[in-house]
């Protein structure tokens, strides 16, 4: 059986989903979206110069005093006049730099008697020392967020800062959940030694709670091909994803309810560990991703495809996760043919994989802060040696 690699198997599931239409949003109501278009300045910041300190506005050629004291500059309510040769302006961080000084001494530099200001230190050791330069942050028509960037809470903070005050975003996107399984009872309801709590939607909600996304909960659907066609077939989302029910077994019906509810399936299989029997397919502009229903395989294939999907349809430049690198604690046995993804935690910088890697042990999986990652045919590794990892928690 040929399983496809992961990198094609992500690039195909990016690729079934339909971009969502653009809407403009106010900055407060924009954060975790991503920008559409690039977001630039619509001023400069700051608009002129500004002091860095509590102190004194001077002239540098003037040190080392003294000085008399000819007014007071706070931000937002400047000195009218200028500063002329031995005169000083009282000044507030923020305020601005009144014409004709240049420096600004700090009032812990500083002692005043009246109108009479001596230093008291060493003073400016430079010309504008504790001067802020008009555009020192940025100038108007300067880029702040690029399209495909996230509007992160620093990003919002500049366009707010930058006189912008809406931002164009994709609209929400509509993802419908569905889990399957005749074992399944809603969580929190009482559960017979054949049942098993459903825990599969509210993981996927939860991994998806950050993007902008509307949920619509299609429940638990039982093992029945015309349930879950009738379902599958009313799905207005643009993205479907299942849980359960895409293996090989008699009671997998997933894949055989899809298609008769119009959907056509673009692969199935992928050479992963733990999610192998991951589908996805689209119809019309619903794109819809089977995960497994081992709830750690659903963890990993919601992580690699159902986040970037989303991230990707918001507009995302970049919607994959990121891994970074990490020492291994442990040896590692060589890997075959399916991308690994090993549960696993960081203990005093150094990478420990747990030693039983079952797909539907969700404890393991909470007690975990990253995966592991293993790529096809990885040969064994030793300790010390460094891995890919992916940060969970
Ligand atoms: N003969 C073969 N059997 C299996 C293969 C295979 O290649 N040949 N693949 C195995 C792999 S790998 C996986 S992963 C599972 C996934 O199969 P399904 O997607 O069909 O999942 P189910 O059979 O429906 O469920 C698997 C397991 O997970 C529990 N489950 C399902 N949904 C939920 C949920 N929403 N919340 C909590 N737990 C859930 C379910 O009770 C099962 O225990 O197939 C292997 N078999
Ligand atoms: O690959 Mo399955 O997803 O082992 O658990």
């Amino acid at each position: 059986m040929s399983l496809l690699p992961i990198d094609e198997a992500q690039a195909r599931v990016l690729a079934l989903g339909t971009f969502a239409a653009h809407e403009e949003v106010d900055i407060h109501d924009a954060l975790g979206r991503w920008a559409v278009k690039p977001v630039v300045a619509q001023r400069t910041q700051p608009a002129r110069d500004l002091s860095a300190m509590d102190g004194y506005a001077i002239r540098f050629a003037d040190m080392p005093g003294p000085w008399r004291v000819t007014g007071e500059s706070a931000a937002g309510s400047p000195f009218a006049g200028r500063i002329g040769a031995g005169e000083a302006v009282r000044i507030f961080t923020g305020a601005a730099i009144p014409d004709g000084g240049d420096t600004v001494l700090v009032q812990e530099e500083a002692t005043r008697d009246g109108d009479r200001l001596l230093l008291a230190g060493e003073g400016p050791p430079h010309l504008a020392r504790n001067v802020r330069r008009r555009g020192l942050d940025f100038a108007e028509g300067d880029l702040l967020v690029d399209a495909g960037e996230r509007l992160t809470p620093a990003r919002l903070a500049v366009c707010a800062t930058g006189g912008v005050g809406r931002v164009a975003v994709a609209r929400p996107i509509r993802v419908a959940i569905a889990a399957t399984g005749d074992e399944l009872v809603e969580p929190g309801t009482s559960a017979g030694l054949d049942a098993l709590p459903e825990s599969n939607r509210l993981l996927l909600r939860s991994l998806l709670a950050d993007l902008p996304v509307t949920f619509m909960d299609l429940g638990i659907l039982p093992d029945r091909l015309d349930v879950m066609t009738t379902a599958f077939a009313k799905v207005a989302a643009d993205v479907l994803v299942t849980t359960g029910g895409a293996s090989v077994g008699d009671h997998d019906l997933v894949r055989p309810a899809l298609d008769a509810a119009g959907f056509s399936l673009d692969f199935w299989r992928i050479a992963l560990r733990p999610g192998k029997p991951m589908l996805a397919g689209r119809r019309g502009a619903t794109a819809v991703v089977g995960l497994p229903g081992n709830p750690v395989s659903a963890f990993v294939t919601a992580l690699l495809f159902v986040r970037p999907l989303v991230a990707h349809l918001s507009g995302a430049a970049d919607p994959f996760p990121r891994a970074s690198s990490a020492i291994l604690g442990e040896p590692l046995a060589a890997n075959n043919n399916r991308t690994d993804y090993l549960r696993a935690e960081m203990r005093d910088g150094r990478v420990y994989a747990s030693t039983i890697q079952d797909s539907s042990m969700l404890r393991t999986l909470a007690r975990s802060t990253c995966l592991v990652i293993r790529p096809p045919h990885a040969p064994a590794a030793r300790a010390g040696d460094s891995a890919e990892i992916l940060t969970i928690a």
